[in-house]
């Protein structure tokens, strides 16, 4: 399968299109805009989550809330663009360290680094997690779940205190990031490959993690302590009572690049904000003088809804996956090879 979105920020609206969804599965729309509304949540965002209301509408791949085998078009109307739309918008020329602004604005040799910020902005990921909604509602016919939690705001793991220390930063003009870990339960042994780079099913999960916005750096299982550590106490061990099974999953459900029958565990780490109230120091595009870097408004933290965002992806993955290994014309189908395998799997 695959998809892209199109839209920008402040444009009328953003729009996603699937391509090689499997026939007759049933798109639930009001669990896709539940999943709109979830990743509108959490305590920190700006201004602008009290203007969208994200809702979707299904443009085309779907009679009688089945899909038919064509392409799915997903749209997600952008409320705040009335407020934009014909308005004389002042150029932005103080880019903000870390955001996109200057080498976006160097790489496409535009002069209004809005023009960046646009398409840059973490707005589009509306569109993404209709796709993962989307993908989540194939994975659930094979009993494969994906959730989210987020463990650490502005290096707290104590969630009491997260309120106070948003209120904190956001009274400081500062902004927070944090660490969100995501597990995926039911995904069954062999999705992903050994044998080539661009098939390892821990390539494939970190390639969509890191690429949400914010996002700093992906590990799995055990992740980053491994190397800290020796093989003894960090490998999990077979064992076998009628089938196999280990009694801990260091390895975070994969390896070799392919799914061990395990839960999949990996942990996303997300940078501070970029845009800050109190800004940094930047540079004006125009005098090349020193400056303090654009500010209109913000989040002054997201890792709520970056945790939502990553379910998204990382369902997309583990569904594009079961496709390859399945069969993606129709959901019978699907389902029938699956049970086949799982069958051959059991037997092993
Ligand atoms: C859900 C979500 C909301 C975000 N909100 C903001 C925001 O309000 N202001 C901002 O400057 N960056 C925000 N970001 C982060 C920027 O989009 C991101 O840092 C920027 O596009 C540069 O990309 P990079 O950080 O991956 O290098 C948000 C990210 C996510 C995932
Ligand atoms: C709009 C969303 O997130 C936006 C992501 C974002 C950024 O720079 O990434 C900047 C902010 O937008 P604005 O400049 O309009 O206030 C966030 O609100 C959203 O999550 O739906």
């Amino acid at each position: 399968m695959r998809y892209l979105t199109s839209g920008e920020t402040h444009g009328e609206a953003l729009v996603a299109i699937i391509e090689g969804l499997p026939s007759n599965l049933f798109i639930d729309v009001d669990f896709i805009n539940n999943e709109l509304k979830r990743r509108q949540s959490g305590y920190g965002r700006g201004g602008r989550m009290s203007i969208e209301s994200d809702v979707v509408h299904i443009l085309g791949g779907v009679r009688n809330n089945l899909t038919i085998g064509a392409p799915l078009s997903l749209f997600i109307r952008n409320l705040d663009y009335e407020n934009w739309k014909g308005k004389d918008v002042p150029r932005v020329k103080r880019p903000r360290p870390g955001h996109a602004d200057l080498s976006g604005a160097i790489k496409y040799d535009l002069k209004d680094m809005r023009d960046v910020l646009e398409r840059a902005s973490a707005r589009e990921t509306a569109a993404r997690v209709s796709v993962g909604a989307v993908a989540k509602l194939l994975l659930k016919n094979f009993g494969i779940d994906v959730k989210s939690d987020v463990l650490e705001i502005g290096g707290e793991r104590d969630r009491e205190k997260w309120p106070s220390l948003i209120d904190e930063a956001k009274n400081e003009g500062d902004t927070l990031g944090g660490v969100i870990e995501i597990t995926i339960d039911g995904v069954p042994v062999g999705l992903g490959s050994h044998v080539q780079w661009d098939r390892k099913l821990d390539a494939l999960l970190s390639y969509g993690v890191m690429s949400v916005q914010a996002i700093k750096g992906v590990e799995i299982g055990m992740g980053f302590m491994a190397a800290r550590q020796r093989g003894s106490s960090v490998h999990d061990e077979i064992f076998y009572d009628g089938h196999f099974y280990r009694k801990t999953n260091n390895a975070g459900g994969i390896e070799g690049g392919i799914s061990n029958g395990m839960p999949i565990v990996l942990r996303a780490y997300m940078k501070p904000i970029p845009t800050l109230r109190k800004p940094l120091t930047s540079v004006d595009i125009d005098s090349k003088e020193e400056v303090k870097a654009a500010y209109e408004r913000s989040d002054v933290t997201a890792v709520e809804a970056a945790a939502v965002v990553l379910e998204a992806v990382c369902a997309w993955t583990i569904a594009d996956e079961m496709t390859k290994k399945f069969g993606g014309d129709s959901l019978q189908d699907m389902v029938e090879n699956f049970n086949m395998y799982i069958k051959r799997v059991e037997k092993y």
